[in-house]
């Protein structure tokens, strides 16, 4: 709803309440429709202020709403009717002013910010644009180019950068609506037609067509297939070259093949999925809001290659004290002349101070004596991370949490090598850990609740999304990477070539397909998870039983590519070839496709045409279905946990929600189907052989995902 209430003898203030963000419902829009009136028939108020209750101006429309059947004034003429009235209307804005509040704000005739506030117009992220004028007036009010940056990005501004851009009149540190009531009385009586932002001339830029030419190019190849950031430029285009009132009838257009796309209710599946995680429950019954955190003051990391790097210049971003411990004193020169770039980027990229002094390294693991929280990220190798646990035991004060960035190693048997099993976590981040939004925080049957929670606030407090997983082989990410990439494998064999898979995939929407992404990681990486497994072994990987491993099908292509030494990027060659060693840019690799040949002709294999379709099905259809596996094993408390790991960690396009939800998209029954199919023409995958709990929802009727749970819920009542 809205208050109203008189103050400073002529001033109407209306007070959006809609806690916790003041989303403006159809309530809220309501009660701002009839405040609004009330104003302006009141002869005693000569001016109006509008403001959010509980220190947040409005975190714009309620996306709740979207999808229902949409009720109450709509925004559009309720934004107009303030922006056409003969009384001055002041945004009085603080916390956040997003999406349809900021353009509530833009319809008001002046906007004053508090310097915490946060503003922007990120529809774009909902797979949605700024419909409620955002298009036509921000533009008009900041010039185009700013404002396609602000709308096809969807990035928030501070206060600061936005008095910068113009977008408000002032910033104030002090009490926001004694300010805006100050400021609106200051400008009593003077004519508010030059307020009017609809009325504004867009502001000219030469050789306009150029400028969304390259912007266009730019969008597009940003967007990956999503379709709200093309919509968003075509949208500002009208603002550029149509009078308003037509530009708005532009943006209305596009925002209506927006809003009933598959793609916005995948992206704003993703919003709430977001959130739904971060309320964590394990199944010991501990729970995110019964789980007291514990504060950490001070970390360490011991183990300074990229991911141990990555990780202190995370936790110093933080503000929290970190000793880097690293044995082998050539890595600790090398991480200490690299982290300071790294830590100067990203407070750049922030637009933060230096945290330097924040880290102290040494060579000496008892340098960790009195820290409250370690994070192991030595070399992914057990014996070697079973002897830093039995140190960090003894070494480390009573109640130091001990964590490790395993990528897939058995955290409880970590675990067992301390005093307090309890203490024990994972904390699985993805590199570039300091950029990446990615933390798996992996519970093994004996972590406390206090140890999970304070892993997940520590990550939220590194701005991480944070899912919590069961500990297993791989935990969820990894995990469903293998049938995944053993798919692409398989592929290979019958006659797809690495350039033909990978595009299938980055058509799809991913910025990489699974060869690149391989090249970029190294070879080595699986190869010796392969090993581990007992499934590369020296030698093997030519003779006649090459393509059959533990009574299963197998393919060696990885591992003899890493006999060769081609490890990818690093090594300059890899499933493609690069300029140099450490080169970026993949080139297709003749060597490659005469070694495949030479490959299918040594095992009797004969290429086929495979389309795209099945290139698709058999990569994506093989991840989702150990994606169901996961669920039915309690891995991951629902859907939402393994779709955002997907998303924020492996480049799954979000404009596509997560594997579990696309296959929800795709139809149940059909996953099924094509599993099935696959499962018959390959029966010596066990990867391809559909799960029960699949099976167990299609019998149900394929409920939409939000309600898998209950049918998971069913599944483990009955184990
Ligand atoms: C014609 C159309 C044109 C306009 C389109 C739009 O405006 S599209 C919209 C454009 N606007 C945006 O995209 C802004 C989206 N919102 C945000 O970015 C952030 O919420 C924040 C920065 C406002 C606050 O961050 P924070 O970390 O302090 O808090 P938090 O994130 O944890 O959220 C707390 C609770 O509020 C809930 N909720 C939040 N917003 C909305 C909403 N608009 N609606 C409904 N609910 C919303 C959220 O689900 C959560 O609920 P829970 O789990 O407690 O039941």
């Amino acid at each position: 709803m809205a208050q109203y209430s008189l103050v400073a003898g002529s001033v109407g203030l209306i007070t959006l309440q809609n806690p916790p963000v003041n989303a403006l419902s159809a309530v809220v829009r309501k009660g701002i429709v009839s405040t609004f009136e009330r104003a302006l028939r009141d002869p005693k108020v000569k001016s109006v202020v509008i403001c959010g209750q509980n220190g947040v101006f409005c975190g714009g429309a309620d996306i709740k709403e979207f999808g229902t059947n949409m009720s109450g004034p709509p925004l559009v003429p309720m934004i107009h009717a303030i922006e056409a009235a003969d009384k001055p209307v002041v945004a009085a804005i603080e916390g956040s002013a997003l999406g349809g509040g900021l353009e509530l704000a833009l319809g008001c005739h002046y906007r004053i910010a508090h310097s915490n506030a946060r503003l922007g117009l990120p529809e774009v992220s909902l797979g949605l644009l700024p419909a409620a004028g955002g298009t036509q007036r921000l533009p008009r009010l900041i010039g185009i180019p700013a404002a396609l940056d602000l709308i096809t990005t969807g990035r928030h501004v501070t206060a600061a950068e936005a008095l910068q851009l113009g977008i408000v009149d002032q910033v104030t540190d002090h009490k926001i609506v004694d300010e805006a009531v100050k400021f609106v009385l200051s400008v009593a009586g003077k004519p508010l037609d030059a307020r009017r932002i609809s009325t504004y001339p867009c502001p000219p830029l030469s050789d306009l067509d150029t400028v969304f030419e390259m912007v266009m190019q730019k969008v597009r190849q940003r967007a990956h297939g999503a379709i709200a950031p093309i919509a968003c430029v075509q949208a500002v285009q009208a603002a550029a070259t149509l009078p308003y009132a037509q530009g708005m009838e532009r943006e209305k257009e596009l925002m209506a093949t927006l809003f009933t796309s598959g793609q916005a209710r995948s992206m704003q599946y993703c919003f709430f999925a977001q959130r739904a995680v971060s309320k964590w429950s394990i199944p010991s019954g501990a729970r995110w809001d019964t789980s007291m955190p514990r504060p950490v003051h001070k970390a360490a990391v011991i183990g300074l290659g990229t991911m141990g790097r990555g990780i202190t210049v995370a936790l110093a971003q933080t503000g929290l004290s970190v000793v880097a411990v690293e044995t082998q004193e050539k890595q600790l020169m090398e991480a200490k002349q690299a982290m300071p770039g790294m830590l100067e980027r990203g407070a750049r990229r922030r637009g933060v101070s230096l945290t330097l002094h924040k880290i102290t390294y040494s060579r000496d693991i008892r340098a960790v004596a009195d820290v409250d929280l370690v994070i192991e990220a030595v070399f992914e190798d057990m014996a070697l991370k079973k002897k830093v646990f039995q140190q960090l035991s003894d070494i480390c004060k009573p109640g130091t949490f001990l964590c490790t960035n395993t990528s897939g190693l058995d955290v409880d048997h970590l675990a067992s090598q301390t005093c307090n099993p309890e203490l024990v976590v994972g904390m699985h981040f993805f590199a570039p850990a300091h950029v990446m939004k990615l933390l798996e925080v992996v519970y093994g049957p004996r972590s406390s609740p206090q140890a999970v929670a304070t892993a997940m606030q520590l990550g939220k407090k590194m701005g991480k999304v944070s899912v919590a997983v069961g500990n297993c082989r791989g935990f969820v990410g990894n995990r469903m990477l293998k049938p995944y990439v053993e798919q692409a494998f398989f592929l290979l064999e019958e006659g797809a070539t690495p350039e033909q898979v990978d595009g299938a995939l980055e058509e799809f929407g991913f910025s990489m397909g699974v060869f690149k992404v391989s090249d970029l990681s190294g070879l080595d990486v699986g190869w010796r998870v392969r090993m581990a497994d007992g499934f590369a072994e020296p030698g093997a990987s030519s003779g006649p039983s090459a393509r059959v491993r533990q009574g299963r099908r197998y393919s060696p292509l990885g591992d003899l590519l890493c006999e060769q030494g081609r490890f990818g990027q690093k090594t300059g060659q890899g499933w493609y070839q690069y300029d140099k060693p450490g080169g970026r840019v993949a080139r297709s690799d003749p060597w490659l496709h005469s070694f495949l040949a030479e490959y299918r002709t040594r095992h009797g294999l004969v290429a086929r045409r495979i389309d795209n379709q099945e290139v698709l099905e058999r990569c994506l259809y093989a991840l989702i279905n150990e994606g169901f596996r996961i669920l039915e094993d309690g891995i991951a408390a629902g859907p939402e946990d393994i779709d955002l790991i997907y998303v924020f960690g492996y480049g799954w396009p979000r404009h596509r929600g997560g594997p579990m939800f696309y296959a929800g998209m795709v139809g149940l029954t059909k996953v099924l189907q094509r599993l099935e199919h696959y499962h018959q023409a390959h029966p010596d995958v066990p990867f391809m052989q559909p799960c029960s709990l699949l099976r167990r929802l299609v019998a149900s009727g394929s409920p939409p995902v939000h309600r898998w749970r209950e049918v998971i819920k069913k599944v483990h009542s009955q184990l």
